[in-house]
This record gives C-alpha cells, structure tokens and sequence, in this order.
C-alpha cells in the first residue's frame, strides 16, 4: 500500500524499518541531497498521547547535545499527525545485542566502551541534563565501533541545575538506583552513576547484578545493593563497579571521581576526556561553499542561514556533509542546484 506523501520524502528516501517501539518506530533512510544514510524516528502524535511531552523534551535536549558519544539530531519535521527525528545511523546496532552475542565482554574491550559511555554522560551533566535511562539498549555502535547514547525521553533538565532534586520515578527498574525506586527526591547524576554502575557489570558479567521476574523482590535486592561477584572480574573492576553501586548516594562515586578512576585511566597518562570535539561556533568552510553552490546563497548569507540552527533541512545538509568529509568522502551535494524557470533550458 503506497503511503501517503510525508514531507519526510522530500528530503529523505525512507527504506526498511529497523527498530519498534511503543509509541514510535525507527526506519532506515537516504537524504538524498548527499546520500547519507540516516535514522528516522517516526511517531504518531495520537498514539503518543499524555507522552508528547517527552518527545518534546527529547527533541530539545538533543538540540542542545553535540558529542562525539551521543547520537546526532540532524532535523525535525511535524505534520498535523506526526513527529519525525532525523538521526544519526548507527549501522551496529544497540550495545545490549553485542553482548548477548558476545556472553560477556573481555575487561579491555568493556574498558574501551565504558570510558566512552562515562565520557557521554560526564559531557551531558555539564550541559545539565540527567539521561535517567541508561542501559545497554540505548547505546548504539557506529560504524566505527563506537558507541552513541539514545533515547533522551526521559532525560531532565532541572530548572534549579544537577544539584537540583528530582522525583519522578521513571527509567528501566533492573537500572534504577535505590534512591529512585524509594521514592525519595534525588539527584540525577548520581542516579545516572548508578545505572552506570549497573551497566558496567552487565558489560562485564553478562547478567544483571539485581535481577528478579518479580518487581518487588528486584526492588528488594536493589535497596539491599547486595551482588554476586564472579571470580573473573578484577580487583580493579571489582573496586570500581562497589563504589558505583552504594546504596546511599552520598558514599557513591561521583562523574568527576569517575574519570580519573584507576581502572578506568589504566595506561592512559590523564583523567578521561569528556569535552565534545565538535565546536557549535566553527562552521566548515567547504560545506558553506558546497551548499551556498547549491541553495545559490552568497556564503555570508549561508552561513548566517546555517548559524540559525533551525534543525530544518539546511541543518542536515551541513552535519551530514560534514559527516561525509569527517569519513573522508568528497565533501559534495549529489543533485544538481534546481534551475529557476527563468534559467530552464530550452528544450
Ligand atoms: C538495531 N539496528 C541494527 C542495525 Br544494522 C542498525 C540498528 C539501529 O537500530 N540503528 C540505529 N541508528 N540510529 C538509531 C538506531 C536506532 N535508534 C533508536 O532510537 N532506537 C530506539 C531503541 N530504544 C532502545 C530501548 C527502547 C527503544 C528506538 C526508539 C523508539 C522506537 C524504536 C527504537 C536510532 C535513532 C537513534
């Protein structure tokens, strides 16, 4: 069955669904000005019901968040019915698949993802947002094996700052932190450290620390913070995953403790990165000619369309052209400039 025209398909060839969700699913597609392959995340605004605002939420939480570790919002589109998010392809699927197929990771290789996911949330909380859902099904790996954080949904940003406290109690239970699940208020990094803490384990074990069929009985055993301790994890590990899942937030580990952990900085001369590589105030060269060409802009006026960052179809083009010439591809638009009817040649 055909589907009906979407404003999506001006822009973009939409291709096979990849992933499905409550309200929403997600399909692969092609934008077709620089043949990029995206994902596009499509929501039906009736089906999403009391929870729009949390697309909302998501949306401008991803507008703000420009890491090398999360993944890229490149433009939103909504109809009378629809939402849709134009994101970043991560042809690796989430990291919860790679360690199922896996059984469990090799200490090296958790260490190398788990520098990258502390450095994603580091960089987030420093841009005040709590992501409050942090599990192994919203980490993707790109293309180049590395991990991208998803799923902002029920991310927060509180009006008094991360030292604000929080109540909602959200997120997915076998990851939530025992302050969360209590009820009580909390902070939003330190229950991200937690939920880190949980996921460092799965990366290493390959089962969960707090697991139960019954909700209650998981609720117990998280509010106890009792865990198994298999003998193939290293004293290291074994010191860092304990001061990440301590019951009382206030003897957890803190972001900033994190980053210089030893286990985390083994080999490495300094404490972890987190800065984002990329710069919101330096606009490329090559892509402000490439596209002052094609949308036949004068490059001021390009960049000053581009500098608006409206999220629209000109911000996609410029991130992935810009993604093209990071991959080392031809720094180039595919379709020719459309000619004005005036310049139409006569046939
Ligand atoms: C699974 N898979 C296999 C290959 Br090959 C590529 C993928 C894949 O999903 N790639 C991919 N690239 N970019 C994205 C995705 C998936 N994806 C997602 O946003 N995926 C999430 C996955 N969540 C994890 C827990 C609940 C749902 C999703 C959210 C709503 C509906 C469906 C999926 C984005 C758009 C950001």
């Amino acid at each position: 069955m055909p589907t009906p025209y979407r404003p999506i398909e001006e822009y973009y060839q939409l291709r096979h669904t990849i992933g499905s969700g409550g309200f929403a699913k997600v399909k692969l597609a092609h934008h077709i000005l620089t043949g990029e392959k995206v994902a596009v995340k499509i929501m039906d605004k009736a089906a999403l019901g009391p929870d729009l605002p949390r697309v909302q939420i998501e949306i401008e939480a991803m507008k703000t968040l420009t890491h090398q570790h999360v993944c890229k919002l490149y433009q939103v589109l909504e109809t009378d019915t629809k939402i849709f998010m134009v994101l970043e392809y991560c042809p690796g699927g989430e990291l919860f698949d790679y360690i199922v197929a896996k059984d469990r990771l090799p200490e090296e290789e958790a260490r190398v993802f788990f520098r990258q996911i502390v450095s994603a949330v580091a960089y987030i909380h420093t841009e005040g947002y709590a992501h409050r859902d942090l599990k192994p099904e919203n980490l993707l790996l790109d293309e180049t094996h590395n991990l991208k954080l998803i799923d902002f949904g029920l991310c927060a940003k509180p009006k008094g700052g991360m030292d604000h406290q929080l109540s909602t109690c959200c997120g997915s239970p076998a990851y939530a932190a025992p302050e969360l699940i209590q009820g009580d208020e909390y902070l939003g990094a330190e229950a991200d450290v937690w939920s880190m803490g949980v996921l460092l384990y799965a990366l290493m074990c390959g089962f969960l620390p707090f697991d139960d069929d019954n909700v209650g009985a998981l609720y117990r055993k998280i509010r106890k913070g009792q865990y198994e301790v298999p003998d193939w994890l290293s004293p290291q590990s074994v010191d860092l995953i304990n001061v990440m899942l301590q019951v009382n937030p206030k003897c957890r580990i803190n972001v900033k403790e994190l980053l210089c952990h030893p286990w985390l900085t083994e080999g490495l001369a300094e404490p972890i990165d987190f800065r984002t590589k990329y710069s919101n105030n330096h606009i490329d060269e090559d892509c402000i000619t490439e596209m002052s060409i094609h949308f036949k802009k004068s490059k001021n006026t390009m960049l000053d369309i581009i500098k608006d960052w409206k999220y629209d179809d000109i911000t996609a083009t410029y991130f992935l052209l810009l993604n093209k010439k990071r991959r080392g591809k031809p720094c180039r638009i595919l379709v020719p400039p459309v000619l004005s009817p005036k310049h139409a040649p006569d046939t």
